[in-house]
């Protein structure tokens, strides 16, 4: 079979030049395209120069139609508005559609799951073999330990440009300590505290949001019970993890038949 052409949309971010570098290692894979938004002043530049590992003569294009039409795979770590409009195309050209985005609303999650009636989509708020076993980690840690004696709450911190909160990752791992416990997160979440809180409500998931800096993405899951606590942990060192995990991701999904899949379906966690 021959090599899969992704397209990377919003090649010139810092998630999109990592997904260049790691195409450009990983066999089985070959940039077939780079998008980024009409104005954007790296459009024309070659995706390879932009990314430093010379050139590859896939010079950034504002025009994600054609790109696809002649591309097997798309990888899209951008927006949520653009997310949801990238899905549509992708399902128009029947390709694979790696979704890395976070802070995607209901709506654009059923825009998206509509979507993928055509496209084969795998979506995850973390790529990475770490955090998606951490994931498995903790749902069996929160099956384990009775609401009534163990307290969840989900601690994370990213570097200062990230948009949004909480991150996608600690929303993926409140999903599974609430599929741990058997309930939904909606309703069962708390994502701020503030003033005269009153006590703790049992069986609740809270989060706490950190941004500073430079750092990559570190996350944590306390259980905390009385006279112990445990604490689950994840320090993402590098955004290659993530780009490895999403050329994985399309790999695993060529040739796969049109559905939403999530990074435990393609690393075999499910
Ligand atoms: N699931 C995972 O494993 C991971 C997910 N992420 C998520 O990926 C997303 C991107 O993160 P990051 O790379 O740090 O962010 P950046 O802002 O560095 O990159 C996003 C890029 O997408 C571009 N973009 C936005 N809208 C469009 C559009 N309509 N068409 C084409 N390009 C567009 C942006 O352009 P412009 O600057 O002009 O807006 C920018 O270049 C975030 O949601 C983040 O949370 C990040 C790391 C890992
Ligand atoms: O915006 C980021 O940088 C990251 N976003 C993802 C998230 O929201 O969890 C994944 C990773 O932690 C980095």
């Amino acid at each position: 079979m021959s090599d899969m052409g992704l397209v990377v949309v919003g090649a010139a971010g810092r998630m999109g030049q990592t997904l260049i570098r790691a195409i450009h290692t990983m066999p089985g894979a070959r940039v077939a395209g780079a998008v980024e938004r009409p104005g954007s002043p790296y459009l024309g530049k070659d995706a390879g120069e932009l990314a430093g590992i010379g050139i590859v003569n896939v010079p950034i294009s504002d025009d994600p139609l054609p790109a696809f039409a002649k591309a097997d795979g798309v990888l899209d770590f951008t927006a949520p508005a653009a997310t949801v409009e990238f899905a549509g195309y992708a399902a128009q050209a029947r390709i694979a559609h790696v979704i890395g985005t976070t802070g995607c609303s209901a709506d654009d999650n059923a825009a998206i799951a509509a979507a993928a009636r055509h496209a084969t989509i795998v979506k995850s708020g973390n790529m990475s073999l770490g955090v998606n076993l951490l994931a498995v980690l903790v749902e069996q840690a929160a099956k384990a330990l009775d609401a009534e004696d163990f307290d969840i709450e989900i601690l994370e911190m990213h570097h200062r440009h990230k948009v949004d909160a909480p991150s996608g990752t600690a929303l993926l791992l409140g999903e599974a300590a609430a599929a741990g416990r058997g309930i939904e997160l909606t309703g069962n979440d708390v994502r701020v505290r503030d003033g005269h809180t009153g006590v703790r409500k049992t069986g609740t998931i809270g989060f706490a949001t950190l941004r500073g800096g430079s750092v990559v993405g570190d996350h944590s899951v306390v259980l905390a019970g009385t006279g112990e606590r445990i604490t689950l942990a994840h320090h993402a060192e590098d955004r290659a993890i993530f780009a490895r995990g999403a050329v994985k991701a399309a790999l695993w999904a060529r040739g796969k038949k049109p559905g939403l899949y999530s990074m435990r379906d393609v690393l075999g966690l499910a």
